[in-house]
């Protein structure tokens, strides 16, 4: 099976942990360094100010995934804490952009260059897009639930079908500009990465407002209470498409996948049990089995290390929007500690072993200490 496919063609960027990201976020050029600011000497300071309140840095677009900014500014030493928000933007670039290896700053400033030549030719088609306006994209129950933030109200609306994306116009440019876009990945020849569309700010409060909240409930085991950053991309299946996608996990903690459409014909999820890196191609038990039928207009939210593959689209065009999402927290304790699969059905079965077999060596050192006293 394919572990982490993305891997292999991965924009190497930095999400907070120095872990490796796929190709969602934008990173700072390499130019900036050569020119940098009055303030480069300034260091951080070692312990983070915790009374600061740190600047909101969601509007803007940024070389960096934009929580990353409200979290350093906390380190920001007092002279820097003054300026105006665009000079801390600046400053804490620099910061970053120093500790990225020079192999990854060449390929993030032709990563950049690339987002900023599709960003100022591209029109969109639904400007409304490019901000998330909950009334117009989610049923108010969904709404309402999330506002609402209990394990119960989320837990009631995990079957309601929350509305879809347009996202034919990005493929109607790409033909007639003849505009060479990255695919998501290895596997999909079709498809597109939204951030690299501008929609990079809509997908992080996508994630931050409704798909965090949902996931601290449903996936806090695998860090889905601190997603934060981000992977965001379409699919597209059929004649002259892609047919189907082979098994594989997501490099993410949490997936959100929604079918946005159109008419179709098979193109079925397939879920084989969710696994650690260690255990990624042992075997599936009967319980792990689950197929799902895409419905237009209807989400999957899952593990990203839940083994899946999509069956063939065998009639019809199918389009289908991911959201691959991360958090920086969860792949830094993952790192650290050794004990921190319990979400592994693999590492459930060795331990529930384990304990099995402690129990009958004690059963029987205690059936022999009977014996012996009965003696
Ligand atoms: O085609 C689908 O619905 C699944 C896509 C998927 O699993 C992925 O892109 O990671
Ligand atoms: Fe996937």
């Amino acid at each position: 099976m394919s572990s982490d496919r993305r891997e292999g063609q991965q924009e190497t960027t930095v999400n907070g942990n120095g872990a490796v990201g796929s190709n969602s976020q934008p990173v700072a050029p390499t130019t900036m360094r050569a020119t940098a600011t009055k303030n480069s000497g300034q260091r951080l300071r070692q312990n983070p100010n915790n009374e600061h309140r740190p600047d909101s840095y969601e509007d803007l677009q940024l070389d960096f995934p934009n929580s990353m900014y409200s979290s350093l500014e906390k380190y920001l030493p007092p002279s820097i804490l003054v300026l105006s928000r665009e000079e801390k933007v600046k400053f804490m670039t620099e910061i970053m952009l120093r500790h990225l290896p020079h192999g990854e700053r060449s390929r993030a400033q032709r990563h950049k260059d690339y987002r900023q030549k599709i960003i100022s030719n591209y029109q969109p088609l639904h400007r409304e897009l490019y901000t998330l306006v909950p009334a117009l994209c989610f049923v108010p129950t969904f709404i309402n639930a999330i506002n609402e933030g209990t394990e119960e109200s989320i837990k009631s609306i995990l079957s309601q079908p929350s509305t879809g994306v347009f996202i034919d116009n990005f493929e109607h440019w790409v033909g007639e500009t003849k505009f060479r876009i990255m695919r998501p990945n290895t596997m999909n020849k079709y498809g597109a990465v939204l951030d690299d569309f501008g929609l990079d700010t809509m997908l992080d409060k996508l994630m931050e407002c409704f798909i965090r909240p949902i996931s601290k409930v449903l996936f806090n085991d695998v860090g889905g209470a601190t997603l934060d950053s981000h992977h965001g991309f379409v699919v597209e299946y059929g004649k002259d498409r892609d047919v189907d996608l082979g098994f594989h996990v997501d490099d993410s903690e949490v997936t959100l996948n929604v079918c946005l459409g159109n008419q179709f014909v098979g193109g079925e999820l397939f879920f084989r049990g969710t696994r650690c890196e260690k255990h990624v191609n042992t075997a599936t038990k009967s319980d792990e089995i689950f197929d799902y039928c895409h419905v237009p207009g209807q989400a999957v939210l899952h593990r990203g290390r839940h083994r899946h593959g999509a069956r063939a689209t065998t009639a019809g065009h199918r389009v289908n929007m991911l959201l691959w999402c991360r958090s920086s927290v969860f792949r830094e304790l993952k790192s650290h500690q050794k004990e921190f699969s319990s979400w592994c059905g693999e590492c459930f079965c060795e331990k529930e072993e384990e304990k099995g077999r402690a129990i009958d060596a004690l059963r029987k050192k205690l059936f022999k200490v009977a014996r012996v006293t009965q003696a």
